[in-house]
C-alpha cells in the first residue's frame, strides 16, 4: 500500500488556483521529487500536507488516514516530519538539545518546561546524531556549525519522529556539490533502513536525477507529468515548461 495518497487535492488565493487538483502516490522506501518552474504549487503543496496551509479540495492519506483538517502538530504526530530550515534549530542550543528537544516534544511534553542540558533521552539523541555523522560535534551550540553540518542536524531532527514520510523542501539549496552529495546519499540510506517515504523539492535536476526513485512535475497548479527520471527528461510536456527558463535537463549523473 502506498505511504501518501494524494487525490484532487486543491487550493485557489484569491481565484488563482495555486493547487488545482493534483492527484499522486507514494510508496514507503522511495523517494519521490516534486519539480517545477517558479510558482507550479510546490510550496503550497507541500504546506498542505504538513497542515500549515487548509485544502479547499482533495485529500491527503497517509497509510489510510485523513490528514486534511488536521493540525501541524498533530499531523507531525501521525508521522509526517519536514526538515526544518536553518532558521528554525534553536541556535543557541547545543546540537545534541536541539534534538532532545524534538524527541521530547513527539511524547507532548512543553518545551518551555525542559531544562537545557538535562540528560533526559540524551542516548537516543545521541544515537540519531551518531546515524548523521554528527555525534562528535554533540555538544557545540548550533550557531557555530558549518552550514553542511546544520542540514545533518535538521535531518536527526526530523528523524526523532521516526517518520513514515519526511518532506524536504529544497535540502541541498546552498551547498557545495560535494556536500550534496553527502546529504542526499545519506538522505537515500535512512529511506532504504527505516523503509521511510520522502517527498522533495529540488531546484538541482544533478541532485533530481542522480537521487530521485521518480518525479512528479508541477506546472501552474497542475500535475503534467509523473515517472521515472529518465522518462521526465525526455517528456515533452516538461521540456516546454521549462523552455527558457534557463534550467536544463541535459546534465544528469543518473
Ligand atoms: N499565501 C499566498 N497568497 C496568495 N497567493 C499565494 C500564496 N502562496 C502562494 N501563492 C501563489 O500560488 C502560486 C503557487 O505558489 P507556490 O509558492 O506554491 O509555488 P512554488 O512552486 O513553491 O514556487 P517557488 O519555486 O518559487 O517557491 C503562485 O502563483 C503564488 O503566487
Amino acid at each position: 500500500m502506498s505511504a501518501l495518497t494524494v487525490t484532487g487535492l486543491g487550493k485557489s488565493f484569491g481565484g488563482v488556483d495555486a493547487v488545482a487538483g493534483i492527484s499522486f502516490e507514494l510508496r514507503s522506501g522511495e523517494l519521490l521529487a516534486l519539480i517545477g518552474p517558479n510558482g507550479a504549487g510546490k510550496s503550497t503543496t507541500f504546506n498542505m500536507i504538513n497542515g500549515q496551509l487548509k485544502a479547499d479540495a482533495g485529500s491527503i492519506r497517509l497509510d489510510g488516514v485523513e490528514l486534511v483538517g488536521r493540525k501541524p502538530r498533530e499531523i507531525w504526530r501521525l508521522g509526517v516530519s519536514r526538515t526544518f530550515q536553518i532558521a528554525e534549530t534553536f541556535s543557541s542550543l547545543t546540537v545534541v538539545e536541539n534534538v532532545q528537544m524534538s524527541l521530547l516534544s513527539q511524547q507532548r511534553r512543553l518545551f518551555a518546561m525542559w531544562h537545557p542540558a538535562a540528560d533526559e533521552r540524551r542516548d537516543e539523541a545521541l544515537a540519531l546524531l551518531d546515524r548523521v555523522g554528527m555525534k562528535a560535534q554533540a555538544d557545540r551550540p548550533c550557531s557555530v556549525l558549518a552550514y553542511g553540518d546544520v542540514k545533518r542536524v535538521e535531518l536527526a531532527i526530523a528523524m526523532a519522529n521516526a517518520p513514515k514520510l519526511l518532506l524536504m523542501d529544497e535540502p541541498t539549496a546552498g551547498m557545495a556539490p560535494g556536500e550534496r552529495n553527502a546529504l542526499m546519499a545519506l538522505t537515500k540510506q535512512l529511506v532504504v533502513e527505516r523503509g521511510m517515504a520522502v517527498l522533495f523539492t529540488e531546484h538541482s535536476m544533478d541532485v533530481v536525477f542522480a537521487y530521485a526513485d521518480r518525479m512528479i512535475v508541477l506546472a501552474r497548479g497542475r500535475l503534467i507529468a509523473e515517472g521515472r527520471p529518465l522518462e521526465i527528461r525526455d517528456h515533452p510536456k516538461v521540456q516546454e515548461v521549462y523552455f527558457g527558463t534557463g534550467k536544463t535537463f541535459e546534465k544528469t549523473s543518473s
